[in-house]
């Protein structure tokens, strides 16, 4: 019996026949290392496919910068952070991330519509001048239909609020059908109608086997759809665990760190 490509495999239940899947992210042993400061300090994470973890943590606990690491976006100091099995230096598919940064990015400046921002999710960099098929179209308008911001494709993103920025931004996440969500602080800012809008998407993808990664201060819909919580403080992990109570998590420390010497608050 031949075992599946890893690469080609999607969601647990495709372990049939006994091939080990790989966990959807594995970070051992990180730290990472911010204007020659540890921010991270040996982290140690593993998310299975299908899961739907929250990291919490006071501000500052280094929640942003754990899941800006295991996008690619900051480099290890110490110890390795795999995607789909594969080292994140070594990982190519980028199309199964989708990311949403904690701030807005999508403007930066240049005049972009909200079509193009969406689309800019379906294309890797040396894509970039290939014309969209007729599918790619077809997925950009689901996207923006899931977001509700269909009948404002052709407007400038600069000329949006940032709710309405935010959901593009979710948009252009949604577009390749991510087998990995990870979602930076995505409804702050977003009104109570929209987290809702945003929820539901979310859910059809968690329905679908989509993995999720989600910081935030305030679950708000999205609380339900949790099933595990990891709360950060001061670099290290503090809890992983179930998601009881999860608003108030940000306080649980079922294992207090104690201060070190050379930590700068
Ligand atoms: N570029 C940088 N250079 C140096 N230190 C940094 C840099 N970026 C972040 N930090 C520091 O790293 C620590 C963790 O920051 P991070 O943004 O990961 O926290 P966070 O938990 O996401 O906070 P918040 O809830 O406020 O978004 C903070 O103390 C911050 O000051």
């Amino acid at each position: 019996m031949t075992s599946p490509d890893p690469s080609t495999v999607r969601g647990p239940e495709r372990a049939a026949g006994g091939a080990a899947v790989p966990k959807a992210v594995q970070v051992a042993d990180l730290s990472v290392d911010l204007g020659g400061r540890l921010v991270l300090r040996g982290i140690d994470l593993q998310i299975r496919p299908g899961e739907v973890v929250a990291v919490l943590g006071a501000n500052g606990s280094g929640k942003s910068t754990l899941v800006r690491t295991i996008v690619g976006l900051l480099p290890a100091a110490r110890g390795e952070v795999r995607l789909f099995g594969t080292p994140v230096p070594r990982f190519r598919q980028w199309s199964r991330i989708g990311y949403v940064p904690q701030r807005i990015t999508a403007a930066g400046g240049v005049p972009a519509t909200v079509a193009e921002v969406v689309t800019s999710g379906l294309l890797s960099k040396r894509r970039w001048f290939r014309p969209l098929t007729a599918a790619g179209r077809a997925a950009v308008d689901r996207s923006l239909e899931l977001v509700d911001m269909a009948d404002r494709r052709k407007d400038a993103v600069a000329e949006l609020s940032g709710g309405q920025q935010q959901r593009v931004l979710i948009a252009r996440a949604l577009v390749s059908d991510p087998e990995l969500l990870v979602l930076d602080e995505p409804t702050a800012g977003v009104d109570l109608a929209s987290q809702d809008i945003f929820a539901d998407a979310i859910r059809e993808r968690v329905a679908r086997g989509t993995t999720v990664i989600m910081v935030s201060h305030d679950l708000g819909p999205m609380d339900a759809l949790i099933d595990r919580s990891i709360v950060l403080r001061r670099g290290r992990i503090v809890y992983d665990g179930p998601p009881h109570a999860s608003q108030t998590h940000a306080h649980v420390h079922p294992h207090p760190v104690e201060d070190e010497p050379g930590w700068l608050t």
